[in-house]
């Protein structure tokens, strides 16, 4: 184990006196003495979340009562958020909404795909996929024939060869939860639709961390968190894409009155809003949809070629300090092909995680043996990167690890 990094941390500190971005820590309440790489998780506290949502609370629920709905435009802010969230995910307006869980906009956007091709009986999937992903596949899809591609193969050659007339629809994940590989949009949206399918792209870690170009890409659905790299705050509601081509065709299966097209004639019978107003379910969460505007606030103001440049930066500084500690990484040493976190192999990573984070470096662990850290440009420094990888270097290095309070503690979320 080296006794130091490969680099000095003044090295790290130049990065920083040339960094575009660095003025955006300012606006995050972090506390002292933490170094946080798990913003990929759960994104961090914007300073001035706490006042929107108190004010929200006290004029607009307190003060405004049922007459916020119109007065305060809770009844627009699904769309109005959605189209907030469309410049960051490269969509025009009108295409996007904000509304439930990504879990249950994948159930949505899965099943309307499905139902635009009803002669089609096959959809395929990521094998290591975030779970919730291959798990709705079997809800929404029970009856149809199930393939899957690798998670680290030639995605274009597997897909090529797993494609045919059967096949309605394929999901993907942008960005892989697990090994932050990023997937090419533009070729491999353009080889489904040469087979005749139909593609659902998952942006959880994608949004937020580079630039995503669903239009110019001619995708066809989208889902994403906002509770992560967007940093709208715990559970905050998650995002849905559906390209305007599809709109009046779309049979979206949670058919609620809010995706009515008039919800207030209290009609007896479903008739979906024209656009993307049909994919809404039910009454959103309008406390969760405040942290969220509050995040949106900030990320007006952010360069994406910026974002993307100091995150390759950032996630390259690791793994270039890390690379002499001798972990695997399972994040591609391309930059072009990552995304903004690096996933480092350990057989003990469980207590090898538990024991950086005691020393104030929270990353995350995902079983069954990776320290998964997430880099977000906005509010890290390639000064704090330095920092991380030299609370690597020791932990490995004293083997603290290996004392019995950092073991597995079963049922834990990690
Ligand atoms: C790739 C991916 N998809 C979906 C989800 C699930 O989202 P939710 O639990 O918000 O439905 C997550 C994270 O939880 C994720 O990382
Ligand atoms: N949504 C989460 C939760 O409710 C608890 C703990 C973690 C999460 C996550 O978002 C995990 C995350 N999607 C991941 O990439 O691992």
């Amino acid at each position: 184990m080296p006794s130091e990094l490969p680099l000095p941390r003044s090295a790290a500190e130049a990065l920083d006196a040339a960094d575009p971005l660095r003025g955006f820590r300012d606006r995050f309440t972090l506390p002292e003495g933490v170094l946080y790489l798990d913003g990929n998780s759960l994104g961090a506290l914007p300073a001035h979340t706490p006042a929107h949502i108190s004010r929200m609370v006290e004029q607009e629920w307190g003060g405004g009562l049922i007459r916020s709905w119109n007065e305060a435009g809770w009844y627009d802010l699904p769309r109005g958020l959605g189209d907030r969230i469309a410049p960051l995910v490269g969509a025009a307006a009108g295409q996007t909404v904000v509304c439930d869980s990504t879990s249950v906009n994948l159930f949505k956007v899965l099943t309307t795909a499905l139902r635009l091709r009803p002669e089609r009986r096959a959809i395929v999937s990521e094998l290591g996929s975030f779970p919730t992903d291959l798990y709705l596949t079997e809800g929404a899809a029970p009856a149809h024939e199930r393939r899957l591609i690798s998670r680290d193969g030639d995605t274009l050659r597997e897909l090529d060869e797993l494609l045919d007339q059967d096949v309605a629809v394929v999901l993907l994940s942008h960005v892989d939860y697990r090994t932050g590989r990023l997937q090419d949009m533009a070729a491999v949206t353009e080889l489904i639709h040469r087979h005749g399918a139909l593609v659902v792209w998952d942006l959880c870690h994608s949004v937020g961390a580079l630039p995503v170009r669903l239009d110019a890409c001619d995708a066809d659905f989208a889902v994403g968190c906002t509770y992560k790299y967007l940093n709208g705050g715990p559970g905050s509601p998650a995002f849905l894409y559906a390209a305007e081509r599809h709109h009046d065709r779309a049979e979206q299966p949670l058919t609620g009155w809010f995706g009515h097209a008039d919800p207030f004639a209290f009609e007896p019978g479903y008739r979906p809003a024209p656009g993307i107003g049909r994919f809404l379910t039910g009454t959103p969460p309008l406390l969760s949809l405040a942290g969220l505007a509050a995040a949106l606030d900030l990320w007006q103001d952010v360069d994406l070629g910026a974002l993307r440049a100091k995150s390759l930066a950032l996630t390259s500084l690791f793994l270039q300090l890390t690379e002499p500690l001798g972990l695997p990484s399972l994040t591609p040493a391309e930059p072009s092909e990552r995304g903004s976190q690096v996933s480092l192999r350990h057989p003990q990573a469980y207590p090898v995680m538990q024991a950086l984070i005691e020393r104030g470096l929270i990353g995350d662990f995902r079983a069954p043996d990776v320290l998964r850290f997430g880099f977000t440009p906005l509010y890290l420094s390639h000064a704090q990167v330095w920092d991380a990888a030299e609370a690597l270097r020791d932990v490995l290095a004293t083997g603290v690890w290996r004392e019995p309070r950092f073991a597995a503690a079963a049922g834990a979320v990690t």
